[in-house]
């Protein structure tokens, strides 16, 4: 090939690049081609010539993969992080995260816990992140900054807290923060409706109408705990999906977060709808809420993606643990090793996750076309030594510390392990400042 003919801002030139399609496979003496933010071309080093004048990052001990997408989380509860451990969700929110938060939220309280979030998230591969928390818009603001991708999924409670005033005012923040944002290309505004026992039937039929005109997303927490199935039974004779899908809220749109207790019925409503589910198997097992038969979901065709939940109860925000996690539970519920192989885990993580948020043509695997969003993961250390699969080392040795390098939309936002977006320092020195007040209350 003519070496002025081919033509890339960078290329990356790993020991092994996992693409999550078309094949399955990992490559091996293979390259990715970036230009102009978007994955031009993956091609075979022989395809290459070598006086190339274009920068060449050669990692020959890495696997490069997609981007982790963290399709579920608070990231300002980072504050929270060991706050109230070692209880049901109910009094867990009721009595310790809800009475916290609403002496604590504030534009300055989101700032400094979600600046510590997208640090913990980019130094263990997380490039794109779905938020559901108050001040939506000051993390949009940070995501501006420090150049992650996100969803934010905007608060709808019935009843007031910092951000909003009831129903009708949470509704009319959302739509005026997708307002400002229509020019940036790493956010999508999601509504967020807490849950249907936070929110009135009305909202969630107004909020329905709104996603379906607008064609945005619903993100919302649904079927988390078996009492929370029973208590809509018997206060309306519904189970909550059914429900949804009653008031029109069920469709590819809608993001179901947890999906526990869930029976053959369930499963239907959602295969039907062509609803998205989000797993949270750590935080679904730290609160004893219940499993998501994410084996059972997938042969039903409903597409499944992985996220964390918020740090106060998981208490990472970690993906790479959530994998390895996620793995180890399906193998064990279903009392079969087979299920859930390393590659179906990685395709929750990535490709699963980027459709659960409808980002699935931007981003989740490495393909021409595809937005640059890149993570390469170090393979040399004793932990992930000797190497027959990468695929295997990803899942289930590594720890996500062994991501040096990340990029969104082809901008380097983490070299050699060195975050270049965010002050690390500062962060860090923030979020001691906000455990004392905390704590002294
Ligand atoms: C709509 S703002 C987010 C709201 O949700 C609370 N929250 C955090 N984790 C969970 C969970 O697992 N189930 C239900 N609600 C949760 C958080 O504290 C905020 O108030
Ligand atoms: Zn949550």
């Amino acid at each position: 090939m003519n070496p002025s003919s081919l033509t890339a801002d960078f290329i990356i030139q790993p020991g092994w690049i996992i693409p999550m399609e078309p094949g399955d496979e990992a490559l091996e003496d293979h390259a990715i081609l970036v230009e102009s933010r978007k994955i031009k071309s993956v091609l075979p080093l022989e395809a290459l010539p070598d006086n190339l004048d274009i920068e060449r990052i050669e990692l020959p001990n890495h696997a490069v993969l997609p981007g982790l997408v963290n399709a579920h989380g608070h990231a300002a509860m980072s504050l929270l992080r060991g706050f109230a451990d070692d209880l049901p969700l109910m009094p867990w929110l009721e009595d310790h995260i809800w009475p916290a938060e609403t002496a604590h939220v504030s534009e300055e309280f989101v700032r400094d816990g979600t600046s510590l979030a997208m640090a913990e998230m980019l130094l263990s591969g997380t490039t794109t992140f779905s938020d559901m928390y108050f001040f939506p818009e000051v993390v949009a603001s940070l995501c501006a900054k420090s150049g992650m991708r996100a969803q934010l999924a905007t608060p709808v409670f019935e009843f007031p807290t910092a951000w909003g005033e009831g129903a009708d005012d949470y509704i009319s923040k959302s739509l005026a923060l997708r307002d400002d944002c229509k020019n940036m290309d790493r956010l999508q505004i999601a509504f967020g409706p807490h849950s249907p026992y936070t929110v009135s039937v009305p909202t969630l039929e107004k909020v329905a109408l709104y996603a379906a005109e607008l064609d945005m997303g619903v993100h919302i927490h649904l079927h988390e705990t078996a009492g929370e199935v029973l208590s809509a039974v018997e206060a309306t004779g519904e189970r909550p999906v059914d429900s949804l899908r009653r008031m029109g809220l069920l469709g590819p749109r809608t993001q179901c977060v947890h999906m526990t207790s869930i029976g053959k019925q369930d499963i239907a409503n959602l295969a039907e709808t062509g609803a998205q589910v989000i797993h949270c198997p750590q935080s679904n097992m730290k609160l004893a809420s219940g499993t998501c038969p994410v084996n059972d979901l997938k042969a039903a065709g409903v597409n499944v993606g992985l996220g964390t939940d918020g740090a106060a109860s998981n208490n990472d925000l970690n993906m790479f643990n959530e994998m390895h996690t996620a793995a180890l539970l399906a193998k064990l519920t279903a009392s079969d090793p087979t299920v859930m192989p390393a590659l179906q885990v990685l395709h929750m993580a990535t490709l699963g996750a980027a459709k659960a948020l409808g980002l699935d043509q931007e981003i989740g695997s490495i393909a021409p076309g595809k937005q640059a969003d890149l993570i390469a993961v170090d393979l040399s250390a004793p932990a992930t030594q000797p190497l027959y699969n990468p695929l295997s080392q990803i899942v289930y040795a590594c720890t996500g510390g062994e991501v040096t390098h990340s990029w969104v939309a082809g901008d380097a936002l983490m070299r050699d392990r060195k975050l270049l977006t965010i002050d690390l320092d500062d962060t860090l020195a923030r979020a001691k400042h906000w455990k004392q007040k905390i704590s002294s209350l």
